[in-house]
């Protein structure tokens, strides 16, 4: 080999490996896009069965659907989930969780974007607006990461048209102007379908079955058709289920007192304070319960658990 190709090798190693070894530096000091996190399933696995109670339904799907798409080195399609349920039955809390498995900051990373319809989209005559901002700031955080994680909170509080804007983004494209889809996660959380869910739930428990016993297909094809038709459920009509480009419908079951109980106790140990199953006792007896004479199911769920504990 001739001394100046020799050197100009010689040269081109050292400065990849001095760039290779300065970028995990910086990645130490500032939060890098990193394509794929070391991912466990096992440990979403253990969280979803240790943190999230009384929703067997979506842990298991969220647990499949998740770790499919990250054990995916060429997805298809960016993940969709749609995310169904009475107020505080875990959804907001199951997306921290997954978050956080994807991701080691979770939802305080720069890679996971959080928008609530109230929010971000409170003004109805400002619809082509917020389908232009939304689509702009997709587009830059996904050329900037491509794994990144976008949650649309209150979706049922979202105007139908300003979703579809982002069509394009959860179709099967290779890319879109040059960017591509694919390893983005899309979350989307809404109250709408709640009342399909608990009247299934009802169902159930009034021919004395267990709440174990209710099915996926039980739920995800009324789920589906049902939110396609609410008006107010920010998919009303909309090309992402016209389309199939929501990848599961995931039910949230309304919470049970024992469920209550669960939360009150997972908030004492979280607070570091000993259980006191008295204390348990009154906070969940604090919470109303529906259908009126049954009195089966927690109106909140676990939401105002928290604020209620702080008073005993
Ligand atoms: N199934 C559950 N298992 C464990 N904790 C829960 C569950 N559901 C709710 N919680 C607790 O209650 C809090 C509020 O729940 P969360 O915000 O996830 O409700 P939500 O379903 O998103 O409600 P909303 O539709 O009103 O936004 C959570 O932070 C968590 O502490």
């Amino acid at each position: 080999v001739e001394p100046v190709s020799m050197a100009i090798a010689i040269g081109a190693v050292s400065a990849l490996t001095g760039f290779l070894s300065y970028s995990k530096v910086h990645c130490r000091f500032t939060e890098c896009c990193e394509e794929q996190h070391p991912f466990s399933a096992s440990a979403l696995k253990l969280d979803l069965e240790k943190k999230l109670f009384g929703q067997h339904l979506a842990s298991e799907v969220i647990l499949k659907a998740v770790t499919g798409f990250r054990n995916n080195k060429n997805p298809k399609k960016a993940l969709t989930l749609s995310l169904h349920g009475w107020a505080g039955t875990g959804k907001n809390f199951v997306s921290q969780i997954v978050a956080e498995n994807l991701n080691p900051k979770g939802l305080k990373s720069k890679f996971v974007h959080l928008f609530v319809s109230t929010l971000h989209f409170p003004h109805e005559q400002q619809i082509k607006l917020y389908q232009d901002q939304l689509r702009e700031w997709i587009r830059g955080n996904v050329s900037a990461c491509g794994s990144s994680i976008f949650i649309f909170d209150e979706m049922d509080k979202l105007h139908p048209r300003i979703i579809d804007a982002i069509k394009p983004f959860l179709d099967y494209y290779e890319q879109v102007d040059g960017i591509s889809y694919r390893k983005a996660i899309f979350i989307f959380l809404s109250n709408a379908g709640g009342d399909l869910i608990t009247k299934t739930a009802l169902n159930f428990w009034r021919a004395g079955k267990k709440r174990e016993e209710i099915q996926l297909k039980d739920l995800e094809p009324v789920l589906s058709v049902g939110v396609f038709n609410n008006k107010h459920s920010g998919l009303w009509h909309s090309g992402l289920i016209d389309r199939n480009l929501i990848d599961y419908f995931i039910p949230f079951l309304p919470l049970e007192y024992r469920h209550v109980k669960m939360c009150v106790r997972a908030e004492m140990q979280a607070r570091g304070i000993a259980v006191d199953e008295n204390i348990v006792t009154s906070v969940a007896d604090e919470m109303t319960f529906f259908p009126k004479i049954e009195k089966i199911y927690s109106d909140k769920g676990c939401k105002t658990v928290q604020s209620r504990l702080s008073f005993h």
